[in-house]
């Protein structure tokens, strides 16, 4: 192979250089703030990029900020139940949960997909802390169905968290370490009282609660798509910014899983989180070029009083 002339290397320097500088703005402004990634099951598609994503999270806790991670794992759920001859099927974006589905949903989000995550980031130091909404009473969760087309529907052992308790959370980052959260949820009862159950929690839901409750700075969802499409699936209609009513306009006609993640970015903006985007999780490290580039990537919510930019 031919060596690329000094002037060529001398380019390539001044590029890298030039990227370098556009992130020093950003990690002035991010420093100290928390950010909450949503790591979507639809994005952990390879082992290179579910690398690149805990690198992500490592250079972010390097630089100041401080990350949290509640992750997914849709398609891993999808595919133990068919194992154990258990059907999914799905309401609204969201898993119709029998008692029977529970144990393995439990088993293949905080045993599995979290364990891998941790191990991940954890291959350059002691940083990752696995957690799910049973530990530390972090989530309290009700039973909630949905409506589709107008339509109540009862989708089983499905909750919907009510409080997070944020202290375990801060405590960790306080100790310089990453948590890592996975999204099932004790039950409670309208005293607030355990009932024993197990909930299965939408991720994106738990993710925005979690962004609200730490007053996070951004809330990030990864997924498999660019981010919202106006007129999905043309690929021409990406979406690269919209505000909260812009959003609340569209939400009756999204479809599938961009209805819980579009809802969680709603709430995680009406609940004081000053940013929310979806992002594409298929290329690596599109977290850092989310937060240190001028232009961001995927698709940006803002709340409607929006004060300054980013
Ligand atoms: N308007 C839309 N824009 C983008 N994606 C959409 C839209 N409507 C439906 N989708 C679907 O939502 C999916 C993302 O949601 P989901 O499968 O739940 O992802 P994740 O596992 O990352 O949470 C996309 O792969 C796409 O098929
Ligand atoms: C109630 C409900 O739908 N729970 C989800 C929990 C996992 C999840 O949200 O995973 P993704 O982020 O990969 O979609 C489920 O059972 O699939």
């Amino acid at each position: 192979m031919p060596h690329p002339s000094d002037a060529t290397r001398f380019e390539t320097a001044q590029l890298k250089a030039g990227t370098l500088m556009e992130a020093l703005p950003w990690i002035q402004r991010f420093a100290g703030s928390v950010m909450v990634f949503k790591y979507g099951g639809n994005a952990m598609v390879s082992e290179p990029l579910r690398r690149a994503f805990a690198e992500d999270m490592v250079f972010l806790r390097h630089v100041g900020i401080r990350p949290v991670v509640v992750h997914g794992g849709g398609p891993q759920i999808t595919s133990m139940l068919g194992r154990l001859g258990i059907g999914s099927e799905f309401r609204g974006g969201l898993r119709v949960t029998s008692k029977e589905a529970i144990d393995a949903i439990r088993m293949v989000l905080t045993g599995q997909v979290q364990r891998e995550l941790v191990h991940l980031l954890n291959a350059t130091g002691p940083y990752a802390v696995g957690l799910s909404g049973e530990d530390a009473s972090l989530f309290n969760a009700v039973r909630t169905g949905t409506v589709v087309d107008g339509v109540e529907v009862d989708l089983g052992w499905v909750g919907e968290v009510v409080s997070v308790n944020a202290e375990p959370i801060t405590q960790l980052m306080d100790a310089g370490r990453i948590p890592v959260i996975s999204s099932v949820a004790p039950e409670v009862d309208e005293h607030g009282r355990i009932t024993g159950e197990i909930l299965n929690v939408n991720a994106d839901t738990a993710a925005a609660e979690v962004a609200v409750a730490l007053g996070a700075e951004k809330f990030v969802a990864l997924t498999d798509v660019e981010g919202l499409y106006a007129n999905w699936p043309d690929k021409d209609s990406l979406i690269s910014s919209l505000t909260a009513s812009e959003l609340r306009e569209m939400l009756p006609r999204l479809e599938s899983g961009m209805i819980p993640k579009m809802t969680a970015a709603l709430r995680a903006v009406e609940g004081g989180v000053r940013r929310a985007s979806v992002v594409d999780g298929r290329s690596a490290h599109t977290c850092l070029l989310e937060i240190f580039t001028d232009t961001g990537i995927g698709t940006q919510l803002t709340p409607d009083d929006d004060g300054a930019s980013s």
